[in-house]
């Protein structure tokens, strides 16, 4: 399926220097930039394209990826426009231009042409990959349980009618190579995993083989950490036994770069690829929502067809920051195929109450069920309007600051994490009025205030931090939280993630201060509080799944900063990708 384009890109307004003709027409704010344009002229000129609507085609396709989409289709450009008034080509013909362009029709080609989309060679490639590998795990010979067994564990670790849904899933674990489980907050997608990770093990057992070897891994290094918690927290429950509870809590977690393994020489392809496979017997994928195409694809051609791919996720939730909407499209495409593998978790199994309410209208664009429940005084969802911004966000901020500070500057790191872990402000965009990096910068203002002095900058007793980029050599995760401590004269940050470990400030590349940070950067988190600050009812990046996300970060209750039009415009905004990775397995399937 192909959707219009949205964009959002701060380097919009540049213009591309010296083009001329249709291109620089097309060189406005939203739609093209000068990076685009120059990409698509150098590339053009390389194989001899000399056609401006080719070119064009091409500048789009390149922009499209960075808006998310993996391919473009003219038509449906042309037809959703916010510029109707740009000199685009007519649709068909412009399409069938591109068609035969040397673009296309190279020995390496650029660009490649299927049915209305386009894409850029890469993206093709990938999606192709992607899906040629997921539907030929399938056409190996299915595991073959042993029945007897399957049984009773699923009878054991899925009792009774409330266990209904998740039983299906281990049933499908039990007899597929992949699953791919997905439903919402607090529908028992942790519970499910680690009772099928059970009954995987038990017949692993019953035929005699070694224990199984399970990588735990999720995009980012937070949300790994997390899954491991929630899945070891489950071993605790009614079911297990003994030694199901030993193995479930020894099982470890990683990102899925570390797990395909680094490679200095590459930075899009892995040490573990189709040539050289992962050693694992069951490979599970937390947060799944979170993982690009490029990253999707990669992992599963390291997959063995004969080692079990679990696919855990919310498909409700913002896709990834790169091009894909992949565990959305994997949903679609499989749809209610016979051989699908994809359980949705439908009941509700913890308390939610209003928030879970609310993310559910939200999820369903029903905005007028979501302004309902905020207007029903239910303490846990509340909207204050955003007229008295900095004071409301000072409210919300400012004490959990100074208590972060003030345990920081006696050395309870540990302690200050705690309160960064009760709060979390999370913004749409991350620099602007409505950005988090301008509310960080805020709130250390504040702390000048009271100190009477500037703290030092960046760095200083207090400061929470957030790992941004994967550092390999440190062992630190995007997505990482940290507490700036005193150490002598100095300063250290103190890292809690898996471990508890420390680094000179010096060493940390990638951090933002974290009083506040973007709804994307929080995906894979949980805080006690949230508090959403909304921006204005027509920026590009308030969307369904952005409120969605943000509401579902939430444990105990939401503030929602912004108007009633904020939220019905986020919830009247669902997110457009172009992709064809659905329509590609869904004829995969049917093929
Ligand atoms: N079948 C069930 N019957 C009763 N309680 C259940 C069942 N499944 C899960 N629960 C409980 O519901 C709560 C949520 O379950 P779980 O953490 O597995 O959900 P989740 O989908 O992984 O949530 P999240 O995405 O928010 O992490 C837990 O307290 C769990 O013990």
């Amino acid at each position: 399926m192909t959707e219009p384009l949205v964009f959002e890109d701060r380097h919009d307004r540049h213009v591309a220097v010296g083009v001329g003709g249709l291109l620089a027409e097309f060189n406005v704010p939203e739609l093209l930039t000068a990076a685009d344009i120059r990409i698509a002229v150098r590339v053009a000129e390389l194989v001899g394209e000399q056609s401006e609507a080719v070119r064009l085609a091409l500048a789009l396709a390149v922009r499209s990826v960075r808006g998310g989409s993996t391919c473009i289709s003219l038509a449906e450009l042309v037809r959703s426009t916010q510029h109707p008034e740009l000199p685009w080509p007519e649709p068909e013909a412009w399409h069938a231009e591109v068609a035969a362009s040397p673009l296309v029709d190279a020995d390496v080609p650029v660009m490649r042409v299927e049915g209305r989309l386009i894409y850029l060679d890469r993206y093709f490639e990938l999606e192709s990959d992607l899906c040629r590998d997921l539907v030929g795990r399938d056409e190996h010979a299915a595991p073959e349980p042993d029945e007897q067994l399957l049984a009773a564990d699923l009878a054991r670790l899925f009792p009774g009618e409330s266990y209904a849904e998740q039983r299906a899933a281990g049933e499908r674990a039990a007899r597929g190579w992949t699953t791919v489980l997905t439903g919402g907050p607090g529908t028992g997608k942790t519970t499910a995993l680690a009772r099928l990770l059970a009954v995987l093990a038990s017949q692993a057992r019953a035929t005699g083989r070694p224990p199984l070897r399970v990588a735990l891994v999720a995009p980012t290094g937070k949300a790994a950490a997390r899954m491991k918690e929630a899945v070891a927290a489950v071993a605790d429950q009614d079911g297990f036994t003994d030694e199901e509870r030993a193995w479930l809590k020894g099982l470890t977690a990683s990102t899925m770069h570390r797990l395909l393994g680094f490679r200095p020489d590459n930075g899009t392809r892995f040490r573990h690829d189709r040539r050289r496979r992962l050693p694992h017997d069951v490979v599970v994928v937390d947060e799944s929502s979170m993982v690009s195409l490029t990253l999707m694809a990669r992992l599963v051609e390291a997959v063995r067809h004969d080692s079990r791919l679990v696919l855990v996720g919310d498909p409700d939730q913002l896709s990834s920051i790169e091009a894909g909407t992949v565990l959305r499209d994997l949903v679609r495409g499989w749809g209610s195929a016979p051989s699908s593998p994809v359980t949705h978790l439908r009941s509700g199994h913890r308390f939610g109450g209003a928030i879970i309410d609310l993310a559910s209208a939200v999820r369903d664009g029903d905005a007028d069920a979501a302004i309902e429940i905020l207007r029903s005084g239910d303490p846990s969802v509340r909207l204050v309007a955003g007229d008295r911004l900095p004071e409301t966000i000072r409210e919300l901020l400012l004490p959990d600051a100074r208590s972060m500070a003030e345990l920081a500057r006696v050395g309870d790191g540990e302690g200050a994490l705690r309160v960064l872990g009760s709060h979390r402000l999370l913004c749409a965009h991350r620099e602007g009025p409505f950005g988090a990096e301008t509310w960080n910068q805020q709130v250390e203002r504040w702390l000048d205030a009271d100190a009477g002095h500037t703290l030092g900058r960046p760095w200083f007793a207090g400061r929470p931090v957030l790992v941004t980029e994967n550092d390999r050599g440190l062992r630190l995760y995007n997505g990482d939280t940290g507490m700036t401590i005193p150490d002598g004269e100095g300063l250290k940050v103190l890292i809690a993630e898996d471990e508890r470990r420390t680094f000179a400030p010096s060493r940390l590349g990638a951090v933002h201060t974290a009083y506040a940070m973007t709804v994307h950067r929080s995906q894979g988190s949980q805080f006690e509080r949230v508090s959403v600050l909304l921006p204005d009812d027509d920026s590009r990046l308030l969307t369904r799944e952005l409120l969605y996300t943000a509401l579902t970060r939430a444990e105990s209750s939401v503030t929602l900063l912004g108007s009633e039009g904020a939220v019905r415009a986020a919830i009247n905004t669902p997110v457009l990708r172009a992709s064809g990775l659905a329509e590609r397995l869904d004829r995969a399937l049917g093929a």
